[in-house]
């Protein structure tokens, strides 16, 4: 069987002879590193310059979510059962949300895909070829947008905005430490580490998401007019 170009890997049956004309687009980064604002910006001016923009991201289908959030709360999975969840919610948005959407020539916008999924599991534990082999359902991205980010600097913007640490953003069920603020800085350095290597990986456009808001935003505006031939 030819291999289809498209996907990371083995790709999604009967996709073989369509075209899709849309664009994907992924704004990737860590929990606080700012992807929910710059995504929802770069949709709005996307859709004042007259695009048809779909929204996209993780732990967004109807069944999943509910299951994925049970499974948290109750702490009755182990990692790889986790994993596979968020990888089925996955799969999910792309076969009813981002190809639909691709197919009608829209512009997907997707507030993190496959490689936050891969970053959380390898912290955990899990091997590259497993999890390429596990997700390699997954299109490619016509441009994946970084925001890197230290993790001193998500904590700030944490507690700014919460007030408190939760336990799966501090990494607890890893039990790299009983302190919750040591078991954050040292689990979001290694997903961090996990980050930076998918970006050279996968040649994320990696950006200094410590700027202000709207200076990424510019930055992000400049790349997308250039991949969409924007005037
Ligand atoms: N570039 C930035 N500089 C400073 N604060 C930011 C920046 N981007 C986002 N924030 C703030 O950080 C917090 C988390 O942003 P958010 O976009 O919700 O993060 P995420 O979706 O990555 O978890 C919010 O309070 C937001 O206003
Ligand atoms: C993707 C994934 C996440 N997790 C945990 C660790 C993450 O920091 C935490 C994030 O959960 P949460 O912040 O509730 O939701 P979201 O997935 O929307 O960010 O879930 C796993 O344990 N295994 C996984 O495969």
């Amino acid at each position: 069987m030819a291999v289809d170009r498209r996907f990371f890997g083995h790709g999604i049956p009967g996709l073989e002879n369509e075209s899709l004309s849309g664009k994907l687009i992924v704004i990737e980064g860590s929990d606080y590193s700012g992807h929910s604002t710059q995504s929802a910006l770069l949709k709005e001016w996307l859709e004042v310059k007259g695009h048809a923009v779909a929204e996209a991201g993780i732990k967004r289908s109807k069944l999943m979510r509910q299951a994925i959030e049970e499974a948290k709360e109750e702490h009755i999975l182990g990692q790889t059962t986790l994993g596979l969840l968020y990888a089925t919610d996955f799969a999910d948005e792309l076969e009813n949300v981002i190809i639909p959407a691709l197919r009608a020539g829209m512009i997907v916008v997707a507030d993190r895909y496959v490689f936050t999924l891969m970053a959380r599991q390898k912290v955990r534990g899990a091997q590259s070829d497993w999890l390429e082999t596990l997700l390699g359902f997954a299109l490619k991205p016509d441009f994946v947008v970084y925001l890197s980010v230290p993790a001193e600097e998500l904590m700030h913007r944490c507690f700014y905005s919460y007030g408190q640490l939760s336990y799966w953003e501090s990494g607890m069920d890893l039990a790299l430490s009983s302190d919750m603020v040591d078991s954050f800085l040292m689990y979001q350095n290694r997903l961090l580490e996990q980050y930076d290597r998918l970006a050279d990986q996968y040649q994320f456009d990696a950006v200094d998401g410590t700027q202000p808001i709207d200076d990424i935003h510019d930055h992000i505006k400049k790349k997308v007019k250039k991949l969409l031939k924007m005037a």
